[in-house]
């Protein structure tokens, strides 16, 4: 017998694309991306963000043609990340650290994703963003130097990879004992067409260490590059910072807890000294700001430090 009221299907929502994850092989690198396009790629060796395209395939940073990617050393390109210290090894705190720290060279655990709440709007694209967590501990580091077999710390990483921007920030946990310091810094080298009409503001009329003549320096326009650039800025994080190219905003920062700015670009006579730097007009193809705090940090036993930038791309 027919039924009169037959139970209707139950509709069956349409597939919402969500974000990509994929790790690779060889378990040294973890990519992802989002249904609309945009894409991150993370070297364990370092936690080194190598890529970070647009929805068009734009590349955002610059990694050198020679830069190591198997380990032996820190990538040339990318954001390495420069933690317990700034520069060489200077006084006791860094005794026996390596030039910007081990964070840089040492191979970093993949923790694991979480994406955004997937927006039930017509027309949506999906989830609009990927967290990728990455971890790092006293305990997986090869070769312990001196002076820091007394700590333990442990580090999470986040990269988040939106619809037009990214945001890397660190979490450092003093899980020991003993107090320690730490400088820390988000080495980003940033891809541009050609540094000749590159641009970085809001750094204008702010007192920098100067690092290739020396002394304490100012300017009162925004910085060009024309010869080598090393430059540490202390700026308040609620001072926002912009890389331009022919006079067109092409990058935008936000920094959180981050007080310090390095700008660097090593121009022609250094790039020739570093081996990893290729091809030989390198130079003109990136600019380094890198945000973060060359100040010391002292971290309680048992406290957590939190730092991050965000950085849109225009
Ligand atoms: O060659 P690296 O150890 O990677 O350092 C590259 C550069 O890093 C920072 O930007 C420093 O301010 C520079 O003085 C240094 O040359």
């Amino acid at each position: 017998m027919e039924r009169s009221k037959k139970p209707s299907a139950i509709p069956v929502s349409p597939t919402i694309p969500t974000p990509q994850v994929s790790i690779s092989d060889d378990n040294s690198r973890v990519t992802a991306s989002l249904p609309t396009g945009e894409s991150v790629e993370v070297l364990l060796f370092g936690a080194t963000v190598l890529s970070w395209k647009t929805a068009k395939g734009k590349e955002n940073l610059f990694v050198s043609s020679k830069a190591h990617l198997d380990g032996s050393k820190a990538v040339r390109g990318g954001i390495p990340l420069v933690f317990p210290n700034f520069g060489p090894s200077s006084n006791k705190a860094t005794e026996g650290l390596p030039q910007h720290g081990f964070a840089r060279t040492t191979k970093w655990e993949y923790l694991g994703k979480s994406s955004s709440e997937s927006s039930t709007l017509p027309n949506s694209s999906g989830d609009s963003s990927v967290k990728l967590d990455f971890g790092l501990s006293n305990t997986m580091l090869d070769k312990i130097p001196s002076e820091w077999k007394n700590y333990q710390f442990g580090i999470t990483y986040s990269v988040t990879l939106g619809r037009d921007d990214l945001e890397t920030s660190l979490a450092i946990r003093n899980t020991g004992e003993k107090d320690f310091e730490f400088q820390t810094l988000l080495h980003s080298y940033w891809a541009v067409d050609n540094i000749s009409d590159v641009s970085v503001s809001g750094l204008e009329k702010i007192s920098f260490a100067d690092k290739v003549g020396g002394g304490k320096e100012e300017e009162s326009g925004a910085i060009t590059v024309s010869s080598e650039v090393d430059r540490v800025y202390h700026v308040d994080p609620s001072q926002g910072i912009a890389i331009s190219e022919k006079d067109k905003p092409r990058f935008d920062f936000t920094r959180d807890m981050l007080p310090d700015v390095v700008v660097w670009n090593p121009w022609i006579e250094k790039s020739r000294t570093m081996s990893d730097l290729a091809p030989e007009d390198a130079y003109k193809r990136f600019i380094c700001v890198e945000t973060g705090s060359v100040n010391w940090n002292t971290l309680e036993a048992g406290d957590t430090w939190e730092g991050g930038q965000r950085i849109k791309a225009l």
